[in-house]
């Protein structure tokens, strides 16, 4: 007798964005369908989907874009096969393990998008659209939080009077299932031993972070309290002189949704070259246009610091990592990173570099690799174990 398909649905919901993939739950590496609405917005919306198909849709926000995207399935495939939605969930607060959403759950992702007003309230909006079609379908949260909730007390914490951090006011850390994505494929292609060494792991994207690992553990990471903090990003500001909060508040009068607003979608690359938050498009313009110049020059100079602190706490390093759509498609960002790192072994193969494969950097010394992430996936992995226990 042939056997029904069972498939599980990975969502990873980004603040204009939403990644998909339907995958074989008896056998991840098989995807049914998979792609992205981007840029979502009014009039700028477009799914693509593998094969490159590029569609633009009349999709005004996130919610919007997720009805959208669940009729789309349901034409593709019937959805008495799925067997759990898994969701990317990028804070969580103390809730950072993996688990079956309950009425519990949503209410602590409720009071967390206060946190987190770029991500969760798209994961909401899916989590709610999918729980009201499907009432009996488990959805299962996988948190970006997860790979870094054991850090040392002595990275977690600020240095602010100790009641904050008893409220949960912490080092989180994210990009957690990018992490473990690597981990996970380093394992595979350099072996368990090599994975376990000290490994800088840097995830450069519209977000980015680094990550010090050692052990499979994050001992450190850039990001913070909330997805806002660490190196400077595509339009967020990174780390800031607190002070400059209070000046503008005071000063200027800014308010908490200008603040937010200036933070988390005007500053970054788009902040500092005024013109945009795209690494490829600043490269490009940099030639010729002194700010996108500047922008290009403070991200690689803020990622090499922190790359180089990392290597400090390490004690050394064993192997560095770049992922994300800047680290994994711009060798450029790549080279000026890692130039005159010669001292602690880390020197790049222009060739290998220019190439984008596995291994970019010269033989006989510290290991530079690129890894193309894959956050869906580890979604579908994650979720498939929640289920099963
Ligand atoms: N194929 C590509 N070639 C060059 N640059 C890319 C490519 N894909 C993404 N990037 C760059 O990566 C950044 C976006 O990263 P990405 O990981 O795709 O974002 P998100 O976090 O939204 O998934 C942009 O600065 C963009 O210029
Ligand atoms: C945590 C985070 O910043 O995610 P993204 O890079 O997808 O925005
Ligand atoms: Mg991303």
């Amino acid at each position: 007798m042939k056997q029904s398909a069972s498939y599980i649905l990975s969502l990873n919901c980004g603040s204009s964005s939403i990644k998909f993939c339907v995958f074989s739950a008896s056998d991840l590496s098989q995807c049914l369908v998979k792609g992205t609405i981007g840029n979502i917005g009014p009039g700028t919306s477009s799914m693509k989907t593998a094969g490159g198909n590029i569609r633009s849709l009349d999709v005004a926000d996130v919610y919007e874009a997720g009805q959208f995207l669940m009729d789309w399935l349901e034409s593709q495939l019937n959805f008495t096969d799925v067997v759990a939605v898994g969701h990317r969930i990028v804070h969580g607060m103390n809730h950072t393990d993996t688990e079956i959403i309950s009425e519990s759950t949503l209410m602590a992702l409720q009071n967390a998008t206060a946190v987190d007003p770029d991500h969760l309230p798209g994961a909401l909006a899916l989590i709610k659209i999918i729980g009201s079609k499907y009432p009996n379908l488990r959805q299962v949260a996988c948190y970006d939080t997860a790979f870094h909730k054991d850090l040392p007390q002595v990275a977690r914490t600020f240095a602010l009077p100790q009641t904050l951090a008893n409220n949960g006011i912490i080092r989180y850390g994210f990009h957690g299932l990018s992490y473990s994505y690597l981990i996970e494929k380093l394992k595979k292609e350099i072996g368990t031993n090599g994975a376990s060494g000290r490994l800088v792991l840097m995830h450069l994207g519209s977000g980015a972070s680094l990550a010090a690992v050692c052990g499979g553990k994050s001992v450190d990471t850039t990001m913070g309290f909330t997805p806002t903090g660490g190196v400077m990003m595509g339009t967020r500001s990174g780390d800031l002189d607190p002070g400059i909060i209070l000046y503008l508040m005071l000063k200027e009068g800014l308010d908490i949704s200008q603040l937010n607003k200036l933070l988390n979608k005007e500053s970054g690359l788009l902040g500092v070259s005024g013109q945009t938050s795209d690494m490829q498009k600043l490269l490009a313009l940099e030639k010729t246009d002194a700010r996108a110049s500047e922008a290009v020059e403070m991200f690689c100079y803020q990622v090499k610091k922190a790359l180089c602190a990392y290597i400090g706490i390490l004690g050394g390093i064993d192997a560095v990592v770049f992922t994300g759509g800047i680290g994994e498609n711009l060798p450029e960002i790549r080279a000026r990173i890692c130039a005159q790192l010669e001292f602690f072994g880390i020197q790049l193969d222009e060739k290998k570099n220019a190439s984008g494969e596995f291994l970019v950097s010269t033989t006989n010394q510290t290991p530079v690799y690129v890894i193309k992430t894959d956050e869906e996936y580890m979604i579908a992995l994650l979720t498939r174990r929640c289920i099963e226990k």
